[in-house]
């Protein structure tokens, strides 16, 4: 049975960070590959300068051509909106559940707002969780320290966002050095974020 690690995102656009940490996680954990699946419609985000699935899918193409065990995903194009994690994940058991064992990673600042996910139980009991540490407003602990099921990783912090990249962006700054080169090649020939 292959370890398939499914990191889900907006990835409006992919950045230096995502690519990092979906590495990380295949090179230094049981996983064999990390699946990142782009999210047509996340639950608690606005539409707001969210560019059409099919850009954002091409931007994570280009960011992962080169890397064997990262795979981008359109699982989710296909699912209702907003895009609950717990249904692609039963979408994805029925597909591939004989063949594959499926855990989740994110970074720090989603598994604080772990608790509001939509059947958050479910997915604890049925999956690992890869946690990747990341600087946040918000300073409490979270609340699942110590679950057996969530392994926060030791890994260098990396302060860098898509919201940043878009402001910074538009604003004119030069913002390259934070996109694979290849990403920043095609939202430069496409005006995005402009
Ligand atoms: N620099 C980072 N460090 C740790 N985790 C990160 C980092 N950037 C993104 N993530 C994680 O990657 C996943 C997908 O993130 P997302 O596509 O929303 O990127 P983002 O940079 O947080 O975007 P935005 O700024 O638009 O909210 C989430 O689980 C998020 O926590
Ligand atoms: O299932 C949920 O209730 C749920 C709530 C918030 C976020 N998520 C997932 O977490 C991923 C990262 O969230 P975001 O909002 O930081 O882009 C996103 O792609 C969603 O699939 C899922």
């Amino acid at each position: 049975m292959a370890r398939i690690g499914l990191y889900f995102g907006t990835f409006n656009p992919i950045h230096i960070g995502h690519l990092a940490i979906a590495n990380h996680m295949v090179e230094f954990s049981d996983l064999d590959e990390v699946w990142l699946i782009i999210t047509p419609q996340s639950p608690f985000k606005t539409k707001k300068t969210l560019l059409e699935n099919h850009h954002r899918y091409q931007m994570v193409y280009e960011a992962t051509k080169e890397y064997p065990k990262l795979k981008p995903s359109k699982v989710e194009f296909e699912l209702p909106q907003p895009n609950y994690t717990i249904n692609t994940l039963v979408h994805l058991e029925e597909k591939y559940g004989k063949r594959h064992q499926f855990s989740l990673i994110m970074g720090e600042d989603n598994l604080k707002g772990f608790h509001k996910w939509k059947n958050y139980e479910v997915i604890l009991e049925n999956h690992d969780i890869y946690v990747y540490p990341r600087i946040t407003d918000d300073i409490n602990e979270h609340q699942f320290k110590g679950q057996s099921k969530i392994h926060v990783v030791d890994a260098p912090i990396m302060e860098v966002s898509s919201t940043f990249i878009r402001k910074q962006h538009k604003a004119g700054k030069n913002i390259r050095a934070l996109l694979p080169d290849a990403v920043w090649k095609y939202m430069d020939e496409m005006n995005f974020y402009r």
